[in-house]
């Protein structure tokens, strides 16, 4: 059975629920105190204020008599919704988009993912000036509509927030060469790159923590990693990679904000092996997973390659005996290289097995090749180094050295150059 066979096989739409409960965990993601959540069922939308002017009655009860200073609807509002909520209900409103931008806004760590969750920022203000002031203008009667104070402070804000966004683009791009170039350098490192990818909370953090011995935020918060996370990793036949954490995936994850991440999210473009990591205690899996397979197919990943993208199905810990079962023979169900793991970040379970399918599946990727330095050859010592996995080292009695080594197929091509440009390398 294939990985698309399978997912057909179960109901993937969220329910109501799932969608409340995912919205008040991102809520608590940046520490705000929940005093009520429900799930409102809508025959129609209405233009005014998203809800019938019954609920809006409702909602201002409850909000009067909890005290509530914010009000999140996991929905998108447009502008006029927004405002005349706010209006009517006495409290700020956000809807899902700006809950997001908010939560990254708290998250990011590096210059690159606070300039770029600012540009978002930005952006969705500049979306939404932009659209009131359209609706302001076809209320006024279109292109006769001239001057006016409303239009010039609209026009003045807008001209206030392009300039802001063009400076902070500027300074994004200033950032990103920088980064660029570290990158390049890096590549001519030619370590393997295992990028982890997810859901948010799938316990991606954690699973790299556990494979690396690393110590990355790791917490029962969604989109606690924001920024990537590289860390160095020797497996046990010698081979070195680099693991990379990045930022979790969510449903309707606005595309301006995939874009802004877009660079961020280089790392797994540009990755051997993508593991994509599934909470498949979450009653909500398949939907999450289908999520996920979306934004890499935005990103031009082929999500159902499996001798790319592999997939971990984590904290089975957490299951019950029959889940636990269930769970064993769909994914034995799975031939062959589409068969995911089975493991628990948590306790460890799996952990092994996982690693030695990365070094089998890179070993695809590494050739081992035979080196010989002559004294004149000695300067490339270190390259060699830095560049592959030393298996073997013989110093000669001539003062020659002899090498076998693991590299990235880069790698022997860079190397190959070295040969060409100098002397004192010998190959084979
Ligand atoms: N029981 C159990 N809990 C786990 C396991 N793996 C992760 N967790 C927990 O799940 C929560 C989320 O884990 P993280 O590793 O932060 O998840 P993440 O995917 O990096 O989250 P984002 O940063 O939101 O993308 C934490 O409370 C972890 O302790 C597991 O195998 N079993």
């Amino acid at each position: 059975m294939t990985r698309a066979e399978a997912a057909s096989k179960t109901e993937v739409r969220r329910s109501p629920d799932a969608k409340l409960e995912e919205a008040v965990g991102l809520a608590a993601a940046i520490n705000l105190e929940i005093i009520d959540s429900a799930v409102i069922t809508q025959r129609e939308r209405r233009p005014a204020t998203l809800i019938g002017p019954g609920k809006v009655e409702e909602l201002k009860g409850i909000i009067a008599a909890g005290e509530i200073a914010l009000v999140i609807f996991d929905h998108p509002l447009t502008p006029v919704q927004q405002r005349n909520l706010e209006k009517e209900l006495n409290a700020k409103v956000l809807d899902r988009t700006a809950l997001i931008l908010e939560i990254f806004g708290e998250r990011a760590r590096t210059k690159e993912g606070r300039l770029q969750v600012e540009l978002a920022h930005l952006n969705y203000q500049r979306g939404r000036l932009v659209r009131s002031w359209t609706h302001l203008e076809r209320q006024r009667g279109g292109a006769g509509f001239l001057g006016g104070p409303g239009e010039t402070q609209i026009e003045a804000d807008r001209r206030q927030l392009q300039s802001k966004i063009k400076g902070l683009e500027a300074e994004l791009d200033q950032v990103r060469r920088t980064r660029q170039l570290h990158r390049a350098k890096r590549q001519k490192r030619p370590h393997p790159i295992v990028a982890l990818v997810g859901y948010t909370n799938a316990g991606k953090s954690t699973l790299f923590n556990r494979m690396t011995g690393a110590d990355v935020f790791a917490k029962d918060l969604l989109f606690a990693t924001l920024d990537p996370t590289l860390r160095r990793t020797t497996l046990s036949h010698g081979t070195e990679i680099l693991f990379s954490d990045t930022v979790g995936f969510i449903s309707e994850l606005p595309t301006h904000l995939v874009a802004a991440f877009r660079a961020t999210l280089e790392e797994v473009i540009e990755a051997d092996i993508i593991l994509h990591v599934r909470d498949v205690a979450d009653p909500d899996t398949l939907a999450q997973a289908d999520d996920v397979r979306q934004i890499l197919r935005d990103l031009k990943i082929d999500a159902d390659d499996s001798e790319h993208v592999v997939e971990i199905w984590n904290k089975i810990d957490l299951l019950d005996a029959s889940e636990r079962e269930r769970i064993g023979t769909l994914a034995s169900n799975m031939s062959g290289i589409n068969a995911p793991h089975l493991v628990s970040a948590h306790t460890g379970d799996g952990i092994d097995a996982l690693l030695v399918d990365i070094e089998r599946r890179i070993a695809g990727r590494v050739a081992e090749i035979d080196v010989t330095l002559d004294s004149g050859g000695m300067s490339h010592l270190s390259w060699i180094y830095q560049n592959a996995s030393v298996l073997e080292r013989q110093d000669l009695e001539n003062g020659s050295v002899h090498l076998q080594l693991q590299m990235t197929q880069q790698g022997i091509t860079e190397l190959n150059r070295l040969k060409a440009s100098g002397t004192g390398i010998r190959l084979g």
